[in-house]
């Protein structure tokens, strides 16, 4: 016996017992702090911090998200100051007047972007059109966009054509798949180009609703060319036209018949926005194609068709519903516009030449 009247085994056990109870209630706060934690997050860090719980559970599987841990390490993550007074790009409008952002090259963090998204967990529809002689852009869209667009993302693309059987097979990643929907084959290509409002409407309606978070419309006849991330996503989106983003509005090709609903006055407009992309919530969207088949039908029952079909309705309907995200023509170039000029630093995404009287029944 020692003066206190622990034996030293004894004591050495005491202090073993003490030490384990210790490892145990840390262990136990910290659980507590994670949910802590995740109240004062983004949503992405939130969804990453719930799946890495989930499957931790099952230690076997591959690539587990980041740990908490890695989450503080993440807001914490060694990238360049974004500095109040020092704009990333002074060549460019990076912002609307209306606070949207113009997506450019040098304005975003590609690395923050990803591991943002990178556990989130969205479904992205991609529609596209591949009607009569444009079932031979589709091979080349697919596969490009397997290499660089929404790479590690869920992307469901709707393929709709005239010929389902000619849909090449193109080897999609985890995560990624494609429905083969059938559509008439209308005589006239114009036709064909602004019955795509309708047609998105309906399968909206009929599942993409159910089945995803953003979509994408995008003509076929294009070639993803470099990174198409998730810095495009966004509830209403809307790309500048290559041939038409240095313009002054008075110059734009709107619409400019008064009888037309897709008429914009002399005096208005933002910018003269591609119909070969647009995007946003599926809610969004679907109220987008939902009013500019709704005038499409008004001019049709007038025996009128605006200048540039749909993408006269896109641009009315793009002045009055201003888009919450801007993207720049890196996301939407033209092959016939030859070399980038310098406020262009990346092509990502761009029209290939194609003979408009050999593709087109009509011209
Ligand atoms: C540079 C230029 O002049 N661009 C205009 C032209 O784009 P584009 O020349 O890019 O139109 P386009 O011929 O690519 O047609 C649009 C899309 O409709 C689909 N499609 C069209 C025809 C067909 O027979 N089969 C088929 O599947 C296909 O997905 C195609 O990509 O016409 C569009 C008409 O909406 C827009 O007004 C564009 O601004
Ligand atoms: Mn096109």
């Amino acid at each position: 016996m020692n003066k206190k009247g622990v034996k030293p085994p004894l004591r050495y056990f005491l202090l073993f017992v003490f030490v384990i109870l210790l490892l145990g209630a840390a262990r136990y706060f910290e659980r507590l702090t994670v949910p802590m934690h995740r109240s004062f997050c983004p949503q992405s860090v939130v969804t990453t911090n719930v799946t890495r719980s989930a499957s931790s559970i099952n230690q076997n599987r591959p690539a587990l998200p980041a740990t908490p841990q890695e989450v503080l390490q993440l807001r914490r993550a060694n990238y360049e100051q974004p500095r109040a007074l020092i704009p990333p790009r002074n060549d460019v409008l990076t912002v609307t007047p209306w606070l949207a952002p113009i997506v450019w090259e040098g304005t975003f963090d590609p690395d923050m972007i990803d591991s943002m998204y990178k556990s989130s967990n969205i479904t992205i529809a991609t529609t596209v059109f591949a009607v009569g002689k444009y079932i031979q852009f589709l091979r080349d869209f697919l596969e490009t966009a397997e290499k660089y667009y929404l790479s590690g993302l869920r992307v469901h693309y709707y393929v709709f054509t005239d010929q389902p059987q000619e849909v090449p097979r193109v080897e999609l990643a985890v995560g990624r798949n494609i429905s083969i929907i059938q559509v008439p084959k209308y005589s006239r290509w114009q036709e064909i180009s602004l019955r795509r409002m309708e047609i998105i409407q309906r399968t909206i309606e009929e599942r993409i609703h159910i089945e995803a978070d953003y979509i994408f419309c995008m003509d076929v006849d294009m070639k993803f060319h470099s990174r198409w991330g998730p810095e495009t996503l966004g509830t209403l989106v809307g790309v500048l036209h290559p041939w038409y983003y240095e313009f002054t509005r008075d110059q734009f090709t709107y619409e400019r018949r008064p009888e037309s609903a897709a008429y914009i006055p002399m005096e208005e407009g933002d910018f003269y926005y591609m119909a070969a992309v647009f995007g946003g919530s599926v809610k969004e969207v679907h109220a987008l194609t939902k009013k500019c088949h709704e005038h499409l039908e008004v001019d049709k029952s007038k025996d009128l068709e605006a200048i540039w079909q749909e993408e006269s309705h896109l641009n009315w309907y793009l002045l009055y519903n201003k888009p919450t995200k801007v993207l720049s023509p890196e996301y939407l170039w033209d092959d016939q516009k030859g070399g980038l000029p310098k406020d262009i630093k990346v092509k990502r995404f761009s029209a290939v030449i194609k003979n408009k009287w050999e593709v087109r029944d009509n011209v």
